[in-house]
């Protein structure tokens, strides 16, 4: 069901810093921040030859990143997002293996203009997925 890797997020603690750390450092092709209002994050978007990296940094009140931060201060891998073709298809089979669709289980519209899910992080070995529909 789940096809290629989308991308990789980092919440980090310095957004700016973060960006020009991954421009000049790595020398890797960084787009410019986009608030993302409805996800309570700023993010920017790394391109890499085969994936992208999405920096993540808490955007008003009830961040779903904010607990996230303050137990990393550092920052820290956050989740990781997957394609799939047909996302109500994946969330119907998801929960009826009884993984944990988070949030009112509905799509919402991610950075990409597409559709949108998450899935609990105990349900998959500690590890935070999305899931985007292409
Ligand atoms: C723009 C869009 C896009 O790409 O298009 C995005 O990516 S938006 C990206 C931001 N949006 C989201 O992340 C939406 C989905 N996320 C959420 O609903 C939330 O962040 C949760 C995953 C439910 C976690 O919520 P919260 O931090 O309030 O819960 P909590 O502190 O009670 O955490 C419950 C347990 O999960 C663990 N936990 C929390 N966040 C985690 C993460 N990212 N990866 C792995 N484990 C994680 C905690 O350590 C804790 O474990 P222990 O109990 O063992 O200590
Ligand atoms: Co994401």
């Amino acid at each position: 069901m789940i096809g290629r890797l989308n991308h990789v997020a980092i919440a980090v603690p310095d957004l700016t810093a973060a960006a020009a750390q991954y421009a000049n450092t790595l020398g890797a092709d960084v787009g410019p921040p986009q608030d993302e209002p409805d996800h309570g994050v700023t993010v920017v978007f790394i391109t890499l030859p085969n994936t992208k990296i999405e920096l993540l940094y808490p955007l008003g009140e009830n961040s779903p990143i904010a607990g996230f931060l303050e137990k990393n201060p550092s920052g820290g891998i956050h989740h990781i997002c997957y394609e799939v073709e047909d996302i109500a298809e994946a969330a119907l089979r998801l929960t009826t293996e009884g993984a944990r669709v988070l949030g009112d289980g509905t799509p919402k519209i991610g950075a990409h203009g597409k559709p949108v899910l998450f899935l609990h992080p105990k349900d998959f070995n500690g590890t935070l997925i999305e899931l985007e529909e292409v």
